[in-house]
């Protein structure tokens, strides 16, 4: 495996049934960098980030191979996964609330998940975990209160430093702060990043928040219908997307943050939405598809402005890579210089 990857995907499938998920994704998750997974609901983030941790449903049949260093993951047999939990994988959920037991305080819990992996004394425990959460911005006489007494924001500082407390070769944070309002936000991801690039730690993000992945991600997997529909480093996909799905994905969000706040136009706006006469942002037409029923060719043509009436309806367009991006159309070389307008039609 290429030293600079971490954890190599390939071919990797998710089902329930007849629910095709995930449907033959390959990716690979670089060393020490911020990897954001975005894409519409249902597009398969959170399946493919519980496989990288390891731990997909139960009741999913999962192929492929999620492979690690020397440790496959897909079927990876319960002693594996425990001995890789918490120093070398971890999470960050959605939920702190459910992540944390309500009934011992805080600081105990860090320091039973300290001596779960490091057989320290109990005082040794308690000063890691004291220190963990100060390091989050949670302030030492306050590491003793219950889950409850805490706001939703320290919650997740404190789910945060759970996370990193053994510096973990991988931290997947599933919507780590959808919870919160945009400024809290901002400061959670800030923090997150901050927190894992100091540690060495790679972290994998999923979110709906394209702003938060132009501020925090080095690079971005955009996933359509359980398929890579782009990869690449965040700056050159925002700026010059090669799939009309990452185009009509930007077209439609506006990029609110930093950008926003420091300069007019955002810096890597070129697929920045406009408002159309009407005043109304551009639209992805149509919905995805019913993924127990995903149609022949390429899953996004019957919702996209560039795709041909034979191709792309009866051959799934390979992944290609080219100059460090990978890109999965028929088209993509064919994309205008301001993509974004092939979704202005549309509203
Ligand atoms: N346990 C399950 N049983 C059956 N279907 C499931 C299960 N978990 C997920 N799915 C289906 O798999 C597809 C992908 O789910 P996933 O949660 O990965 O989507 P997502 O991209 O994370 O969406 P969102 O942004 O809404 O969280 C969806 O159609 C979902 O309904």
């Amino acid at each position: 495996m290429n030293p600079e990857v971490l954890v190599s995907v390939r071919d990797l499938h998710i089902s329930f049934g007849a629910v095709d998920a995930v449907r033959g994704l390959s990716f690979d998750v670089r060393k020490g960098q911020v990897l954001a997974v975005v894409g519409e609901s249902g597009a398969g983030k959170s399946l493919t980030a519980r496989a990288l941790l390891g731990m997909p449903p139960q009741e999913a049949r999962v192929t492929g191979s999620v492979r690690m260093g020397p440790y496959e993951l897909v079927g990876a047999p319960r002693s594996v996964r425990a001995a890789l939990w918490g120093r070398q994988l971890a999470l960050v959920p959605q939920d702190a609330l459910s992540a944390l037991s309500p009934v011992h305080r805080v600081a105990d819990q860090l320091a039973a998940a300290v001596r779960s992996v490091d057989g320290v004394s109990r005082k040794e425990a308690r000063a890691r975990a004291v220190a963990a959460l100060e390091e989050v911005g949670i302030p030492a006489d306050r590491t003793r209160a219950y889950p409850h007494e805490f706001s939703g924001g320290m919650r997740q500082r404190a789910v945060i430093a759970m996370a990193l407390l053994h510096s973990p070769a991988l931290v997947i944070a599933d919507e780590p702060t959808t919870a919160q309002d945009p400024e809290t936000q901002r400061r959670l991801l800030d923090l997150l990043t901050h927190r894992s690039r100091a540690a060495g730690t790679t972290l994998v993000l999923v979110t709906h928040d394209l702003s938060l992945v132009r501020d925090h991600a080095d690079r971005v997997l955009v996933m359509y219908a359980g398929r890579l529909a782009e990869e690449g480093p965040v700056e050159e996909v925002f700026t010059s997307p090669r799939a009309p799905y990452t185009a009509g994905l930007l077209a439609s969000a506006p990029l609110q943050g930093r950008g926003a706040v420091t300069s007019a136009a955002p810096p890597r706006g070129r697929t920045q939405p406009r408002p159309t006469r009407r005043g109304r942002l551009p639209s992805i037409p149509g919905t995805p598809p019913n993924p127990t029923a995903h149609p022949p060719g390429c899953a996004f043509a019957p919702r996209c402005p560039l795709a041909d009436a034979t191709r792309c309806h009866t051959e799934h367009p390979e992944p290609q890579t080219h100059n460090n991006r990978t890109v999965a159309c028929h088209h993509w070389h064919e994309l205008p210089a301001h993509p974004a307008e092939l979704f202005l039609e549309s509203t």
